[in-house]
């Protein structure tokens, strides 16, 4: 919002209604959909939206092939593993992780047919405290999380902070709307 606000866009009034999906704004080019993280770069890739601001950690998990040119430097924190800090139970022959990020977790760890996941949406602590898993591959940010589960990070994978993503098509097709995105990626890459 403030990027846009930088270009000269607002919100409008229509835009400005409680749980509004979609906002609409002072340029007739730009309008500005709220979708789940998971959901947005598969969205800008079919060409639905022009651009969307997304966590690094929901790119790499797509694994789809989306321009990624401006990182925003905000929302920072990392991709980590951990384990418990006492009472680990290993399982004998497969190091189970229970994450929402098996893909990206995969390319760190390699191919391995020794890691299983353990694909889940979200409380992935839970699931080394039942015992469903030995590992947990998450966000971490204060590591207070990890702490009030009795959890410790062992391994730091890849720093996240949200970006900009872009369909690669859509300079062609929505020239007006490309003409304001391409001024607020200046902005931000002015800025950041
Ligand atoms: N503790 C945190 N510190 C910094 N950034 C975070 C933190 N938690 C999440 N993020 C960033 O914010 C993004 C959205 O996180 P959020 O937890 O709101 O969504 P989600 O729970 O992954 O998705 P959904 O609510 O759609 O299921 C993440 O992809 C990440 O990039
Ligand atoms: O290191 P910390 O500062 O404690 O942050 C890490 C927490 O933040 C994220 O959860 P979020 O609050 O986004 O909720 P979620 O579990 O629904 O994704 C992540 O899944 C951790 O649980």
């Amino acid at each position: 919002m403030l990027l846009m606000l930088g270009v000269g866009v607002r919100r409008s009034e229509a835009g400005m209604q409680r749980r509004a999906l979609i906002m609409r704004t002072t340029s007739r080019s730009v309008a500005v959909v709220v979708l789940r993280g998971h959901d947005i770069v598969g969205v800008v890739m079919r060409g639905y939206v022009c651009a969307g601001v997304v966590g690094g950690d929901v790119v790499r998990e797509s694994c789809l092939c989306v321009p990624s040119p401006v990182d925003l430097g905000i929302s920072s924190c990392r991709l980590s593993l951990a384990l418990r800090r006492q009472n680990a139970v290993w399982h004998p022959r497969k190091l189970r992780v229970a994450t929402k990020y098996p893909n990206a977790v995969r390319v760190f760890l390699g191919y391995r047919e020794s890691v299983a996941y353990v694909a889940l949406r979200g409380g992935m602590e839970a699931a080394l405290l039942i015992g469903a898993a030995e590992v947990v591959a998450d966000i971490v940010d204060t590591g207070s999380t990890l702490a009030a589960h009795g959890l410790s990070e062992v391994r730091r994978m890849a720093p996240v902070t949200a970006r900009i993503v872009l369909n690669a098509c859509i300079s062609r097709l929505r020239a007006r709307a490309m003409r304001v995105l391409t001024d607020m990626l200046r902005l931000a890459t002015a800025y950041l």
